[in-house]
């Protein structure tokens, strides 16, 4: 596996291995988050990309009988630990999934909702707050006149990038995204793309993707994983140019997967 220099990892992740009951999904991952840089995570169905990302907010404590072993260190603390507390990680550590899941209320509090967990804010900082998610996820033009309607009544596409402003209202510092835009159309998998591009100003993103032109187009690194094991962790042009791996180079070129 060529590892490139991280020099700011924002996660250091040492000898990971995940197993849903016995099945060994996880083998011995050893790998570098960059901070404020976006890593993709690329590799054929099953390979292990998802598992991988939820093991990042502990999002697998959800399922019965799964285990991590191994270390994934964030500023300085393993959240696998169990003394791990989840709320405070899961603010840290946001995700976005791959099918848009707003809240069954207005457009407001499902931004709303999610910063009461935190933080008491007062009426006017509470909108502010609103506001300034909604702008960061490039949506505040498309709804600031119609706050108190459904979630739902968006389209997929502004329902993807309400879930993103709910993400980014907590102020987390990583934000985790599964297949964000796999379930959207051209024109608003283009509009993620571009607002992942802002994001990763003000923080780290890891983004799992199928498609890999977008793989490609968004992310500044990509992990090739194949069966549970990281084949090749590099710079996204070297693994889309001249990857180290005759794997890797088999999958990128189509010649697999
Ligand atoms: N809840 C579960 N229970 C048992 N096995 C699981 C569970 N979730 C995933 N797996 C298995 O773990 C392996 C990795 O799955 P994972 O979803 O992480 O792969 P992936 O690379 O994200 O796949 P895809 O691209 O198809 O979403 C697969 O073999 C899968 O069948």
């Amino acid at each position: 596996m060529s590892d490139p220099i991280i020099t700011n990892p924002k996660i250091l992740i040492k000898d990971l291995n995940f197993y849903y009951g016995k099945f060994h999904a996880l083998k011995n991952i050893n790998l570098n988050i960059p901070e404020k840089k976006v890593t993709a995570f690329i590799g054929p169905s099953g390979c292990g990309k998802s598992t991988l990302l939820r093991t990042l907010n502990r999002m697998y404590e959800l399922y019965p009988k799964q285990k991590a072993t191994g270390e994934v260190i964030l500023d300085g603390g393993n959240i696998l630990d169990s003394g791990q507390d989840l709320n405070k990680l899961r603010a840290k550590v946001g995700m976005v999934f791959q099918k848009p899941t707003p809240f069954p209320m207005s457009i407001y509090d499902n931004i709303a909702f999610g910063v009461k967990l935190y933080e008491n804010l007062r009426r006017r900082e509470m909108a502010e707050r609103v506001e300034w998610a909604l702008r960061k996820a490039a949506l505040w033009d498309e709804v600031k006149d119609k706050l108190k309607q459904s979630g739902n009544s968006l389209s997929g596409g502004q329902q993807q990038r309400l879930c993103i402003a709910r993400a980014i209202a907590v102020k987390p510092e990583v934000v985790l995204l599964d297949e964000p835009a796999s379930a959207l159309d051209p024109i608003s998998t283009a509009h993620i793309e571009e607002l992942i591009h802002e994001l990763k100003e003000d923080y780290t993103i890891v983004i799992v993707t199928h498609n890999m032109q977008q793989a490609a187009r968004v992310s500044d690194y990509t992990a090739y994983m194949y069966l549970g094991e990281l084949i090749e962790f590099a710079d996204t042009n070297m693994i889309f140019t001249t990857p180290k791996m005759k794997a890797t180079e088999d999958y990128i070129s189509g010649k697999f997967g």
